[in-house]
């Protein structure tokens, strides 16, 4: 217990090691068609880790609000499921989709959300709108298949993460950025927090992602993948479904 929870040292760090985006793809992969996970099951356990490492940073007690924009795949749907949970966690939560993908996965997750009592926007709020609405905004657009640049359809609810003037956490990659090479260009989103999920990619060294938050989450490896991918992750304490890292 002791070893778990002391922080990483500085070879530690340097030796973490960072998924490129064929890695991060193919250990998805893995876990869905020679572990046999479903993605309901890995969604469930991103979103939740996500909503865990959004109420440690920002407390519903002073972010009571919350947005949540969310894209067209498996990032658009750990944020529908992030939703959910941080109604339980006390939130107020709303959602922006603009892009669905009809899938009952997402078809599914979309009709708990408003179960839930989470309010589905159609259109998206403008800047003003956002800031005196929102506390925190989560940014669920594109995770680790993602290929710059971003097409024109999803070009204004990016823009809103970055000219929103409220903290963003990022799941999994901030939108926008290239999954190996981070931001393109001085216009891109800084988000407040980043939650990798499973194991950090490449764009999220020390060295490209600054003093942004940083959280692992997604606690559902197994042990032969983490020796397949050579991961070097820290250590969960006690049940954590994420950790911080330095
Ligand atoms: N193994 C894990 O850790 C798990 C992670 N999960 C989450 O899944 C995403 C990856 O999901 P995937 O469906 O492969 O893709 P994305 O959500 O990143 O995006 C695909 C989506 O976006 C569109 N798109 C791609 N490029 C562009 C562009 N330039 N402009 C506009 N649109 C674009 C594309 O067409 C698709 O529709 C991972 O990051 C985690 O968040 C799982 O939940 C569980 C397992
Ligand atoms: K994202």
């Amino acid at each position: 217990a002791m070893a778990s929870t002391a922080p990483l040292s500085n070879s530690e760090k340097k030796s973490m090691k960072y998924l490129s985006q064929s890695e991060a793809a193919s250990l998805d992969q893995d876990l869905f068609n020679e572990y046999k996970f479903s993605v309901d099951q890995l969604m469930e356990l991103a979103g939740l880790s996500v909503a865990t490492a959004v109420s440690r940073a920002y407390a519903p007690s002073s972010y009571k609000s919350v947005l949540v924009v969310c894209g067209p795949g498996n990032n658009g749907g750990d944020g529908l499921v992030a939703a959910r949970h941080l109604v339980l966690f006390g939130y107020n939560v709303a959602v922006y989709y603009p892009k669905r993908t009809p899938k009952p996965l997402y078809e599914n997750l979309l009709e708990q959300c408003k179960r839930f009592g989470i309010q589905i926007l159609d259109i998206l709020p403008d800047q003003t709108k956002i800031k005196t609405e929102y506390q925190v905004l989560i940014d669920a657009l594109f995770g680790f298949s993602f290929k710059p640049p971003v097409r024109d359809e999803l070009k204004p609810a990016l823009d809103i993460l970055i000219n929103g003037g409220v903290p963003v956490c990022s799941v999994d990659i901030p939108s926008g950025w290239d999954v190996e090479k981070g931001p393109s260009d001085n216009i891109a989103l800084k988000p407040a927090l980043l939650i990798s999920l499973s194991a950090p990619k490449l764009c999220s060294k020390p060295e490209i992602l600054g003093n942004v938050k940083h959280f692992l989450g997604g606690r559902f490896l197994p042990p032969s993948i983490v020796t397949k991918y050579n991961l070097t992750l820290p250590n969960y304490l006690d049940q954590d479904q994420v950790v911080q890292l330095p």
